[in-house]
C-alpha cells in the first residue's frame, strides 16, 4: 500500500461483504427499503442459566459517529476500487434508522433479540459487524463476571486481566463489562479514568526481586504508600513472606494501613489457612488475605469448599479472555423487509436445525413477572402490534410445544426501549453505576434454579400463539416455494 491512512473513524469497522451488499442495493435502487434485523444469540455461554446484556453504550457511540471519513473514502477508492458514484453516496451517509434495545444489565436468554435495527437496508447492513463485535464481547465478559461474582459472594472481586486480554480495547471494555457484571474494582487505571470504576492493586514479584529481599521491598513500599498489601509468595510464603509482612507491619504500626497480604501461587487453601493463623497470632486479626493465580468460578468454589481463608479475589486471565468460551455467537438476522407496495413483509431463514430457524416479523419482547412473588415466569415474544391478554397468558415452548403453562396475575414488562428514532438518539444513557445496580436487582429477581453454576434449569423464552403461527406460516410458504421449484 503506497499511502498511509489515519485511523480516524470506526465506520470501516465492518466486513467487506457489508459494503459490497450495500453497493448492490444502491445500484439496484433498493438501498433505502426499510429492513428490520434482530440481534440475538441462540445458546447461553459457559452453560450458564442467563447472560448479562452489555455493549449498548459503545453501540450508541458507534452509531452517533457513523460517517465515512475522507480517508475512509480515499482508501475505498484507491485500494479497494469502488466507483466514484457509489462513494458519493457513502460520503453523505448517516444512520437514519430506529434502534430498540434492552437496557445494559438486562438479563437475556437464548433466542430473544437484545437489539433490533429498523433502518434503510444498506445502513442496517453496514452497521451489522460492529454491533455484533461490541455486543458479543461485552455480553460475554459481563456474563462471565456475574458468574464469578456469584460464587465469590460478598467478598470483593478485583479485575486483574489487562495484561492477558486480547489487546487494549478488549481490556478496557472487558473491564467495564466486568464491573457491570458485579466486580468491585479494576487494576486498569485507564478504565478507572474513563468509566469511574474504582481502581485497586497490590504490587508485583518484580518489586521484591528488584530489592532482592522481601523485608526491604515491603518496607520501602510501606514508606511510600499508606495502604499496604504485601505479596508474600516470591520465595517461601510461610517461612519468609508472611513473617516479613508481619515484621514490617509491626515496625511501621500506625504509620501505615496494613490491609493484608496477597497469595499468588501454591496451594491457596492451605496457605491461606496457615497465613490466617500467623496473622491472627501476630495480632493482625483484621488483615485480609488476597488471592490471585488463574482463578475462575470453579477454582473459587473449590477453594471455598476446602475452607480457604481468602477475603478478596483478584481475577485476570480467565475472566477477561472468557477462557472457557471464546465467543458468544450472537447473530444479526433480517426478519422483515419493505415490499414493492411499501408494506413490511416477513423474511425467514430455514435450517434443518429447528433452533436455527429465524422468527420472522416485527416483535416485542416481554418479561412475564409473577405479581405474587415478583420472580419472572419466563420471557414472551409477541408480534409488534399484538395486544397481550391481561388476565391469563398461555405460554408454551417454541419447539417442544407440549411444554406449556398458564400464567395469571402477572405483569408483562417490555424489555426493549427506543434508543434511536429515525437517526436521533432519544435514549438517556444510564450511568454505569446505575446499570450495575440494575444487574444486581435483576439477579435478585431471578429464581435460584436459573442461577446455578452447573446445569441450571432452562429459562422459558416463548413465542405468543400469533408469533408462532406466523413463523409456521412462513415456514410453510418457503416449503411450498421450494417444492414448486423442484417440480
Ligand atoms: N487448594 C487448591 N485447590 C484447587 N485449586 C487450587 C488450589 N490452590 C491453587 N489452586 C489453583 O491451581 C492452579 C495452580 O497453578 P500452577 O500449577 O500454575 O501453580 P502455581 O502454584 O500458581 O505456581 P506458579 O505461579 O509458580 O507457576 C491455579 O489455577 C490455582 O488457582
Ligand atoms: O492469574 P490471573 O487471574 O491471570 O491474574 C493476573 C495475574 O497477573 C499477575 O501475574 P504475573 O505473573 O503476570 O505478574 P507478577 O510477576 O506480578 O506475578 C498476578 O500476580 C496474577 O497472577
Ligand atoms: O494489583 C495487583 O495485585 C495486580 C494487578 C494486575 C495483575 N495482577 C495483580
Amino acid at each position: 500500500m503506497k499511502h498511509i491512512y489515519h485511523d480516524d473513524s470506526f465506520t470501516l469497522h465492518t466486513d467487506l461483504y457489508q459494503i459490497n451488499m450495500a453497493e448492490t442495493y444502491w445500484r439496484d435502487g433498493i438501498h433505502n427499503k426499510r429492513a428490520v434485523f434482530d440481534l440475538y444469540f441462540r445458546k447461553l455461554p459457559f452453560g450458564n442459566g442467563y447472560a448479562v446484556f452489555a455493549g449498548l453504550e459503545k453501540v450508541i457511540q458507534f452509531i452517533q459517529n457513523f460517517r465515512f471519513s475522507e480517508e475512509d473514502l480515499e482508501y475505498l477508492k484507491n485500494e479497494v476500487g469502488y466507483q466514484d458514484d457509489f462513494l458519493d453516496y457513502l460520503k453523505d451517509l448517516r444512520f437514519t434508522g430506529t434502534i430498540r434495545a434492552m437496557r445494559e444489565g438486562e438479563l437475556v436468554f437464548g433466542n430473544e433479540p437484545m437489539l433490533r435495527v429498523d433502518a434503510p437496508l444498506a445502513e442496517a447492513q453496514l452497521i451489522e459487524t460492529a454491533l455484533l463485535n461490541i455486543v458479543n464481547y461485552q455480553t460475554l465478559i459481563a456474563t462471565k463476571a456475574a458468574r464469578i461474582k456469584q460464587v465469590v459472594g460478598d467478598e470483593p472481586a478485583a479485575e486483574f486481566g489487562t495484561r492477558r486480554a486480547q489487546e487494549m480495547d478488549a481490556a478496557i471494555w472487558g473491564t467495564r463489562a466486568a464491573y457491570l457484571g458485579g466486580f468491585e474494582s479494576t487494576s486498569n487505571v485507564r478504565a478507572g479514568k474513563l468509566f469511574g470504576i474504582p481502581v485497586s492493586g497490590t504490587h508485583a514479584h518484580s518489586m521484591v526481586q528488584a530489592y532482592k529481599d522481601e523485608y526491604t521491598a515491603f518496607r520501602k513500599y510501606a514508606e511510600a504508600h499508606k495502604d499496604c498489601v504485601f505479596l508474600v509468595d516470591t520465595y517461601d510464603t510461610l517461612r519468609l513472606g508472611v513473617p516479613n509482612a508481619i515484621k514490617v507491619a509491626k515496625e511501621l504500626g500506625d504509620k501505615i494501613n496494613f490491609i493484608g497480604i496477597r497469595l499468588d501461587s501454591g496451594d491457596l487453601a492451605y496457605l491461606s489457612k496457615e497465613a490466617r493463623k500467623m496473622l491472627d497470632e501476630a495480632g493482625f486479626k483484621e488483615a485480609k488475605i488476597f488471592a490471585s493465580s488463574d482463578l475462575d468460578e470453579y477454582t473459587i468454589i473449590n477453594l471455598k469448599a476446602q475452607g480457604a481463608r481468602i477475603n478478596s479475589w483478584g481475577i485476570g486471565t480467565k475472566l477477561i479472555t472468557a477462557y472457557d468460551q471464546a465467543a458468544l455467537g450472537a447473530v444479526y438476522k433480517i426478519v422483515a423487509i419493505e415490499n414493492e407496495a411499501g408494506q413490511m413483509e416477513d423474511t425467514i431463514k430455514i435450517s434443518s436445525n429447528p433452533e436455527k430457524v429465524t422468527t420472522p416479523g416485527l416483535k416485542r419482547i416481554y418479561r412475564i413477572i409473577n405479581n405474587k412473588n415478583h420472580h419472572a415466569e419466563g420471557d414472551y415474544i409477541a408480534m409488534e402490534n399484538e395486544k397481550l391478554p391481561e388476565k391469563r397468558l398461555s405460554m408454551f415452548h417454541p419447539t417442544h410445544t407440549y411444554i406449556n403453562k398458564v400464567v395469571t396475575n402477572f405483569t408483562a414488562k417490555e424489555l426493549h426501549e427506543d434508543i434511536f428514532v429515525n437517526g436521533e438518539l432519544v435514549y438517556e444513557i444510564p450511568c454505569l453505576e446505575e446499570s450495575r445496580e440494575y444487574v444486581k436487582q435483576n439477579l435478585n429477581a431471578l429464581w435460584e434454579e436459573y442461577k446455578r453454576i452447573m446445569n441450571p434449569e432452562d429459562y422459558p423464552v416463548d413465542l405468543s400463539k400469533k408469533c408462532w403461527d406466523n413463523k409456521m406460516h412462513n415456514i410453510e410458504e418457503v416449503k411450498e416455494k421450494v417444492a414448486a421449484m423442484k417440480e
